[in-house]
């Protein structure tokens, strides 16, 4: 389980999230849904260990995965995907190198000849997966599409050999026909690697197409949670009924189709 219990969180003389309790289930993919202000981000950020108590920001509660408790810190079994893919890469080398960084970490930033082209056997084999021509590993993130470079950042975390992904807007930077293609892969790896997932993401169209929970954040509190077809189907806040009503998903599958795929 990937468990939230009593957080809360200050910054500057404000209140950003107040008693905050959410429990994942490990192999599903949990979303939290939220209008822009709400405090996505900033759950997103603590959730991975990025928020310090020594910093800007003062919380409370506790994290855990599993039953261990993260303390702050990255944990290489959460591995996080980020919403600005060309954010996630350095400007300097090509996808064959960049994507190597996850073993150098492992193997303390040195890797042997035998040791490098093992792992680029293991990418070329990920990359056939995503259906990412290998060729593009010879390219710098200058010169690949943000669909491209978002498949990559999501093959990078899963090179890792994470437990749990932690997503946040995966696909909001992307055109409606590349959210689709990453939505359908995301989903393909979820059911066939048991690989859960934790998807932070202001549209719902989205989220009710990828996840079996759904929880609600509105000004910085849960509104209301429960089994994505449940809650949809019987909204009981304001802010999901007002969601749902709206229909103004950017993504493809809306709420009605993504009914039939669950
Ligand atoms: N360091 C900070 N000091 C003061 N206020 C902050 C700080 N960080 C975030 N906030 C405020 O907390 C609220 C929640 O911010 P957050 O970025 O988590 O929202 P969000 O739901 O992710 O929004 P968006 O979808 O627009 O990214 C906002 O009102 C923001 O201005």
């Amino acid at each position: 389980m990937f468990t939230l219990k009593n957080i809360s969180v200050r910054a500057a003389d404000r209140s950003l999230l107040r008693n905050i309790n959410l429990i994942a289930k490990p192999k599903e993919i949990t979303g939290l849904v939220g209008k822009s202000g709400s405090g996505k981000s900033t759950l997103f950020r603590l959730a991975l260990g990025l928020l310090t108590k020594t910093g800007e920001y003062e919380w409370e509660g506790s994290i855990s995965w599993n039953g261990e408790y993260l303390s702050s810190g990255q944990n290489p079994k959460l591995q996080p995907v980020f919403q600005d893919p060309h954010g996630s890469f350095s400007p300097f080398g090509t996808m064959r190198e960049l994507l190597l960084e996850p073993a150098r970490i492992k193997n303390h930033f040195f890797l042997k000849t035998h040791q490098k082209s093992k792992e680029w056997d293991r990418i070329e084999s990920y990359c056939k997966r995503f259906d990412l021509p290998k060729e593009l590993l010879n390219k710098t993130k200058q010169e690949l599409s943000g669909g491209q470079l978002q498949r990559f950042a999501i093959l990078r975390a899963l090179l890792t050999g994470p437990e749990y992904l932690l997503l946040d807007e995966p696909v909001t930077a992307l055109d409606v026909l590349v959210q689709k293609k990453i939505a359908e892969e995301l989903k393909e790896i979820n059911t066939k690697e048991n690989l859960g997932m934790f998807l932070v993401s202001h549209d719902l169209g989205f989220l009710s197409y990828m996840c079996d929970a759904i929880f609600v954040l509105d000004g910085g509190e849960i509104v209301e949670s429960g089994r994505a077809k449940e809650i949809l189907a019987n909204p009981k806040s304001k802010l999901l009924q007002s969601l749902l009503q709206a229909k103004n998903h950017s993504f493809a599958g809306t709420a009605s189709s993504s009914e039939s795929s669950n």
